[in-house]
């Protein structure tokens, strides 16, 4: 398997993929704020702050917040690297150690496969380093599709909004998911 012709190559920073979007968009204030880069071969690093906003017992994160966190970096990984709009069919997740709040998750996520329209994606999330303890081990089914999945189930007016401030700024090249 190759990443598509046109996906930003090793060290590419990538931007958040929707403004609004719970995982990544700057917009939300007490969304997860990841922040994400290819690695080598089919790999995202992607990063994780907890902050109190995003507790689920004093002090640690909750774990379907967790869940999210790897819903967006696997996402995030099999939008970019494969180029093709896709949405998550189903999403498994292994919490290995509690993440405290204050805590950053270091999330490296690949592509294991496509079959289809079905693409094959896991990841690890490290405390606090690349190399730290694992936390949370996540792997994900995603079903290619059509963009009319977002023009006929989503927004309509939010997603022309979205479309006409990407023209504006085509530096963001924009043809997976909104
Ligand atoms: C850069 C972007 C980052 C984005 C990160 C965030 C991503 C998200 O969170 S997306 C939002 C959450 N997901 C959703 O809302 C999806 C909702 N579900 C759907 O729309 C549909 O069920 C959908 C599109 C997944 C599949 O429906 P449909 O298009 O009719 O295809 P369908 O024929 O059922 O499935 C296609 C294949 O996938 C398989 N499949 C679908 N869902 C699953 C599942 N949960 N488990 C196992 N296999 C599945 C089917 O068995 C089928 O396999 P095969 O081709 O071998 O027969």
């Amino acid at each position: 398997m190759e990443p598509h012709p046109d996906a930003p190559g090793p060290g590419s920073k990538l931007p958040q993929h929707y403004e609004q979007c719970f995982g990544c968009g700057d917009e939300v204030d007490a969304g997860l704020h990841i922040r994400s880069a290819v690695g080598d071969g089919m790999v995202v690093h992607s990063t994780f702050t907890v902050t109190e906003a995003h507790q689920g017992a004093p002090g640690l994160a909750h774990g379907g917040l967790l869940a999210c966190a790897f819903d967006e970096a696997l996402g995030s990984t099999v939008g970019n690297l494969l180029r093709r709009p896709a949405v998550t069919g189903k999403l498994e997740t292994d919490f290995r150690r509690p993440v405290p709040v204050g805590s950053t998750l270091h999330i490296a996520a690949k592509l294991d496969g496509v079959a289809g329209r079905k693409i094959y994606a896991s990841a690890e999330g490290r405390l606090d380093a690349d190399d730290g303890p694992v936390a949370v081990r996540a792997r994900g089914l995603f079903v290619s599709v059509d963009f009319t999945h977002f023009t006929t189930h989503g927004d309509v007016n939010a997603l022309e909004k979205f479309r006409a401030a990407r023209k504006a700024r085509p530096e963001k090249d924009w043809d997976i998911n909104p």
